[in-house]
């Protein structure tokens, strides 16, 4: 049964709303302290460019690790499959998002996957252009045009927050030029990453993402094949295997949802061929998921049988 009334979604956030005051806001980047623990909102797109929603759904959040999955699709269509899996592996590490030990104890400083820290540092030095604000400029480019939206632009505070205390991505990025994974400017490079981590939207722009992703690259609502399909296909893999952090084995047990999440609270759900899905909520679990956020992809897999598996 396909969701069709905003009154449904708000009566399944605020069942979900319950569990938020068992999550903490993320502090480590000092500016998202200032989000509040019990918002909770979604946006579901359809294929047919019908849009439900609930929640506050004007607020804006920052992309953080979600935006890992759009420069991830960027550098394949910029270099090619063989280029980024040259740089970064295929596979879940187990280790919390920003972990840095398996950069030590691999043969090669090679990152497991793209969407740890360390695989998205180096995915972003992969992205072209002539300089940071070049290349810059590409993903929010890309990125407007996934979600339709033109005026989406990046929080200059957030991504300062994050630059000045970013010690330990900085740590990832000399390992990995250590072994020659990335060769260029650690400062530049997490300049670049931290703006990326730092575009804003709201839930209705990520959902409208998320549909892209769900039909195989192609926004329904313009007609234009945006990603190619084979590219849309790999992201969304990495979405099932390693989108939720090390939460990703329970969350496809318990939801079986493509999606990729962010420390902001942010999340994003893709279903083939018929959703896209945008949730926000700042409250996090221990793995650094939205407690709320996961609680109702839950049960919204039961109630629309979401689940891929
Ligand atoms: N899990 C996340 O959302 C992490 C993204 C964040 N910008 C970081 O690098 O720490």
């Amino acid at each position: 049964m396909p969701c069709h009334s905003n009154e449904e979604l708000k009566r399944l956030v605020s069942e979900a709303k319950k569990y938020t005051k068992h999550g903490e806001v993320a502090d480590y980047i000092p500016a998202l302290k200032k989000a509040n623990r019990d918002d909770l909102s979604v946006a579901i797109y359809h294929s047919d460019g019908n849009c439900y929603s609930a929640g506050d759904i004007d607020q804006k959040i920052t992309l953080q690790s979600i935006s890992k999955v759009l420069t991830l699709a960027l550098a394949l269509i910029d270099c090619g499959e063989e280029c980024v899996f040259d740089k970064v592996g295929y596979e879940p590490t187990g280790d919390p998002f920003n972990s840095i030990i398996k950069l030590e104890t691999s043969r090669s400083a090679k990152p497991l996957n793209p969407m740890i820290n360390a695989g998205a540092l180096a995915v972003t030095h992969l992205i072209k252009g002539n300089s940071v604000i070049e290349r810059l400029e590409r993903i929010i480019a890309f990125i407007r045009d996934l979600a339709g939206h033109e005026t989406i632009t990046y929080s200059e505070e957030i991504a300062k927050s994050e630059f000045d205390t970013a010690f330990l991505n900085r740590s990832l990025c000399y390992y990995m030029k250590q072994d020659g994974i990335i060769n260029e400017n650690v400062e530049e490079l997490l300049e670049l990453y931290t703006k990326q981590c730092a575009i804003e939207m709201d839930c209705l722009d990520l959902s409208r993402i998320g549909l892209v992703f769900a039909m195989d690259g192609l926004d329904p609502v313009r007609e234009k094949q945006i990603i190619p399909v084979e590219v849309a296909r790999l992201c969304k893999t990495f979405m099932v295997t390693c989108g939720m952090y090390n939460a990703s084995g329970e969350f496809a047990v318990r939801v079986g949802i493509p999606a990729k999440s962010g420390v902001s609270g942010g999340i994003m759900g893709s279903i083939r061929n018929r959703y896209g899905i945008g949730i926000f909520g700042p409250a996090l679990d221990e793995r650094g998921n939205s407690i709320g956020g996961i609680k109702l992809l839950e049960m919204m897999s039961k109630k629309y049988e979401l689940s891929i598996f």
